[in-house]
């Protein structure tokens, strides 16, 4: 039941209220926290707010249209789910709710290597296309397996997250002592590398002290090659903020990049994402498809990220309120509300396709240098 004495929610934001309604609280702080004083959280919603629409007006808007193709598959809008640890915490059906209701709307769920269900029950559920998240294990002899795994199952991508060497400082996550109910569990893994996610200790979170023991926090540029040596899929970079790491991973052949700050759960104080997103449009220059995520909650964000060169932009929070409120119809409607959104922004500013989504649709400083980098270097073909 999503309905609330309100009726049914008509808003991203109203979903967080219910998920924080129905939660127990330390698994809402979990979702909801960041790093210290979660500034970078704060910040990515406030790039969103201090970009405005310049809207154009008579140019026919009677169709939007919303599909596209990321990383060569056809999606239904240009939208996905961002990787997201243990989706159980949130409903019982856990990812098998998320990735049904993304294959509604015939977008990408980026399944995080610390999924609660198993690969292949996730594929079997699944009508959209699947990538893999992977963090960078010690034991890499596990992560070949994942790999393996994954593609068995039909995934299209892997998304190595580059962002965390370690966990960032999550307060919220400490003060609850925050560890992993029984039943809640990493299955996709060895058991020989799922230590801590149980065990409660007051002042620190079993997360982080699982990170701490597994995630190899050498991760350099030479060892994308290892990885590329053992798979076919393409490889997306997660948790890139600047232009010099952008130019980087294009230069070494990279197949895609998230502008991430991990939704302001790493680094308190990094960058907004919308404020890194041009720099690394620029330095990209499109060589790779580059996508956004962290603080988007309505279509206008969406509308904004694309116009500044996004290929797509994918959701966090949004979904786990959604699935946390009411399974996967609550990520359904989630979804759903911010397609529509997007579309009525797209009718609203005047762009019947989102190739029409340039920066000349945003008044802001970044946009205007955009704008002057085009004119410069006129755009060919960016989407
Ligand atoms: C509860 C939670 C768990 C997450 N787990 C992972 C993860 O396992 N791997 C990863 O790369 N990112 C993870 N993220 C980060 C998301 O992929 C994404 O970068 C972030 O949530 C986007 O910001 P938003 O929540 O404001 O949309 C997690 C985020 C949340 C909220
Ligand atoms: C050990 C990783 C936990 C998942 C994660 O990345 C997050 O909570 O942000």
């Amino acid at each position: 039941m999503t309905d609330t004495a309100l009726g049914r929610p008509l808003t991203v934001e109203e979903y967080a209220r219910l998920a924080q309604a129905r939660l127990p609280g330390a698994t809402w702080h979990y979702f909801d926290g960041g790093a210290g004083t979660e500034s970078t959280v704060e910040g990515n919603l406030a790039a969103f707010r201090r970009v405005r629409i310049r809207p154009r007006v008579l140019n026919d808007v009677s169709r939007c249209d919303l599909s596209t193709t990321i990383l060569g598959d056809p999606v239904g809008a240009p939208l996905g789910v961002a990787p997201m640890a243990y989706h159980e915490l949130a409903c019982e059906e856990g990812e098998l709710a998320t990735v049904e209701a993304a294959g509604e709307l015939r977008v990408p769920t980026v399944v995080g290597i610390f999924a609660s269900r198993t690969f292949e029950d996730i594929a079997a559920h699944a009508t959209g296309p699947l990538w893999l998240q992977l963090y960078w294990l010690h034991r890499r002899d596990v992560l070949e397996r994942v790999v393996r795994r994954a593609e068995d199952a039909g995934f299209r991508a892997l998304v190595l997250t580059v962002d965390t060497p370690r966990l960032g400082r999550r307060l919220r996550e400490a003060r609850h002592g925050f560890h992993l109910p029984p039943h809640i569990t990493a299955p996709n893994l060895d058991g020989e590398v799922t230590g801590f996610l149980h065990e409660r200790k007051d002042g620190s979170s079993a997360l982080s002290r699982h990170a701490d023991a597994f995630i190899d926090p050498s991760l350099s540029w030479s060892d994308l090659d290892w990885l590329r040596s053992r798979t076919r899929l393409p490889l997306v970079l997660k948790g890139v903020l600047t232009a010099e790491d952008a130019a980087r991973a294009a230069e070494q052949g990279i197949d895609g990049l998230v502008v991430s700050n991990h939704g302001g759960r790493q680094l308190d104080g990094a960058a907004a994402t919308m404020d890194a997103l041009p720099d690394v449009v620029r330095a990209v220059a499109g060589r790779c498809p580059v996508f956004l995520d962290g603080g988007v909650r309505s279509g206008t964000d969406v509308l904004k990220a694309l116009a500044l060169g996004a290929q797509a932009v994918f959701l966090g929070r949004p979904v786990l309120w959604g699935l946390a409120a009411n399974g996967e119809a609550g990520a359904r409607h989630v979804l759903t509300l911010l397609r529509d959104e997007l579309e009525d922004a797209m009718a609203l500013s005047g762009c019947p396709s989102l190739a029409s989504l340039t920066p000349e649709r945003l008044d802001c400083e970044r946009a205007a240098a955009a704008r002057n980098d085009a004119h410069d270097d006129p755009p060919e073909g960016r989407r």
